[in-house]
């Protein structure tokens, strides 16, 4: 998934594409190259334009043979919160490439180009959801974030006796469009403190409240929302009798007994006998709180790819949980500004990322840097796998322990 192949662009090849920007013109026609390879469909693509992969016109590049378009990427500008805290990242999205023109090196170069022209507008991060895991770590993607999904079914959906509720919350359970102001406001705040989460303008209510979740159960106490879970039913019958799912798409509370309550309330759903959570974070308390974590059926899957675009300003800009000296030997095919020997000198107070003119303790792929950067991760785990090289002995384990953050990475919303 993360090897180190030859790139394409170090052989020794003319490429005959031409990559540019577009005219918010030629939308309609960018849609039309980038739906097809994703199996989309272009007109259905073209009435969300607002909420749209290729919204941000000034940020989409295409790939020309000759004066057709055959390839298209684009990018949001995700106010998304990194260990240091909200940041702008380049979130990568509406990447496609007509399905006669594939693997022609299109993608390469579109890549080649996306990175310079992220590099120079001042961001240091990248982030993604790739359609596939095997396309993007070639191009210094690293996978940094794992996400539950989990179901479970009557009459095991209960909590433990330790949950912790209050008596003085209540639970309305209103349409999600109702509630969004009140959606917009938790998620904000809640987005702000984990890493992974970006911050939704309203557009992406917009997307997220019209597709899969129409009800909202908001949880108030006396000062008012506290949490709300988003969710949507399905009516189900068997022979045994109703069988009926709810599937929550997203829960997010500002204390503890506010979840508590948002549980309690989708387990208690009459003619229910299934719940299932289509997006957890990997620690989510609802692995702590179910009364048997055994009938909890869980399944991980990789989500968020972190890209260190500018390397010295990506570690730097960040916090270390512990103090670490290391010097990393970093190869970086498409952002070559970022090859070379790098001392990284951190404490709680700060760090500092420096070229020097000597011999590394590790010697690794920026791909690698971008899997731990998010504090999901870790280094030591890529060393026993022969894909980081260790020079000095617990090099690896003193860069994991600085890394550590203590809350899962969590994205939760495919981009
Ligand atoms: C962030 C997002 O938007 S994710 C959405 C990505 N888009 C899609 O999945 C839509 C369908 N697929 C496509 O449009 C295209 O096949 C793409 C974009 C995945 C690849 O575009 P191409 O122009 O074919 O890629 P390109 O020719 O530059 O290939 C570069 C390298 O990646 C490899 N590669 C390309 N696609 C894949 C893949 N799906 N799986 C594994 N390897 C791949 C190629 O083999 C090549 O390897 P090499 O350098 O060792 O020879």
């Amino acid at each position: 998934m993360e090897t180190q192949r030859i790139p394409r662009s170090e052989q020794p090849r003319d490429t005959p594409w031409t990559i540019r920007g577009v005219t918010p013109e030629e939308f309609p026609d960018v849609v039309g190259v980038y739906a097809e390879p994703m199996i989309l469909s272009a007109e259905d693509e073209l009435t969300t334009e607002r909420e749209h992969p290729l919204a941000e016109h000034d940020r989409i590049l295409v790939a020309l043979d000759g004066e057709r378009m055959v390839g298209t990427t684009a990018a949001y500008t995700l106010e998304m919160t990194l260990p240091g805290g909200p940041r702008t990242v380049a979130g990568i999205t509406g990447v496609g490439v007509w399905p006669t023109h594939r693997r022609r090196g299109i993608l390469t170069a579109l890549m080649t180009r996306q990175l310079a022209d992220i590099h120079a507008r001042g961001e240091a991060v990248a982030a993604m959801w790739a359609s596939e895991g095997a396309i993007y770590g070639r191009y210094g993607f690293g996978l940094a974030a794992f996400e539950l999904s989990a179901r479970i079914r009557a009459p095991y959906a209960v909590l433990s006796p330790a949950a912790q509720g209050d008596p003085e919350l209540t639970v309305e359970l209103l349409p999600s469009a109702q509630a969004r102001p009140t959606l917009a406001r938790l998620h904000r705040e809640a987005a702000a403190t984990r890493v992974g989460q970006f911050q939704r303008g309203d557009s992406w209510w917009g997307r997220i409240l019209s597709s899969d979740a129409p009800w909202a159960a908001v949880v108030s106490g006396p000062d008012g929302p506290l949490g709300y879970a988003l969710y949507a039913t399905t009516n189900g019958w068997s022979e045994d009798g109703t069988d009926s799912l709810v599937t929550v798409k997203e829960v997010v509370s500002a204390t503890p007994a506010a979840r508590v309550a948002l549980y309690q309330h989708v387990f208690s759903r009459d003619l229910v006998t299934r719940i299932a959570f289509s997006a957890l974070p990997a620690d989510d308390p609802l692995t702590l709180l179910v009364a048997d974590r055994n009938r909890l059926v869980e399944a991980s899957s990789g989500s968020l790819r972190v890209r260190l675009v500018d390397l010295p300003r990506a570690l730097t800009d960040r916090p270390y949980a512990a103090p670490v000296e290391v010097t990393m030997a970093v190869t970086d095919h498409y952002a070559p500004w970022n090859n070379g020997t790098w001392h990284l000198s951190a404490d709680r107070d700060g760090a500092t990322c420096e070229r020097v003119p000597r011999p590394a303790d590790l010697s690794l792929d920026v791909v690698h840097l971008g899997s731990v950067h998010l504090g999901q991760r870790s280094l030591s785990a890529l060393v026993e796998a022969g894909l980081v090289q260790e020079r000095t002995p617990g090099a690896a384990a003193r860069l994991d322990t600085a890394l550590h953050v203590p809350r899962a990475a969590f994205c939760g919303q495919l981009f």
